[in-house]
């Protein structure tokens, strides 16, 4: 099974969390993910964060720092999730796709339900 590059982004300010519900539809539907998409050929992670931040968020990330990379095997399909966390940016967040957004404290992540590969993410924020 091809490895899928994702570029996932850990928006925090203030002690929350910026956390997104993906569409039903979507891979892992329904369950709150940290924003992100697929890496395109020839693109950087910092630059797919920053398109996928303008995409989703209407924000441009101006503060950007490596967190981890995690791989994951779904039954359906095998994710490499190249993680960074955001610390600063300009715009004010807002769902341009329709997904409901929530800032989140730390303390009160384990209350949403997130994609298995997550688990991993949660345990360094
Ligand atoms: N964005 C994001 N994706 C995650 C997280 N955890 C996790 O397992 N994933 C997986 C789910 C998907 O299989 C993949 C991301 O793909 P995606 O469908 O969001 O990417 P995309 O927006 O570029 O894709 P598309 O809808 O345009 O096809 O990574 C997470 O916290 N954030």
């Amino acid at each position: 099974m091809s490895v899928v590059n994702v570029a996932v982004a850990v928006i925090k300010i203030s002690g929350r969390i910026l956390i997104a519900k993906r569409a039903e539809h979507q891979h892992q539907g329904g369950l709150w993910e940290f924003p992100g998409g697929k890496i395109e050929d020839d693109e950087s992670v910092e630059n797919a964060l920053r398109r996928e931040c303008f995409e989703e968020l209407d924000i441009f990330p101006t503060r950007i720092e490596p967190l981890t990379i995690i791989e994951h095997q779904y039954t359906d399909k095998s994710v490499r999730l190249k993680v960074c966390l955001i610390t600063d940016y300009l715009g004010v967040p807002m769902g341009k796709e329709g997904q409901p957004l929530v800032w989140c404290p730390i303390s009160s992540l384990n209350n949403y339900d997130f994609p298995k590969a997550n688990q991993a993410i949660l345990g360094l924020i």
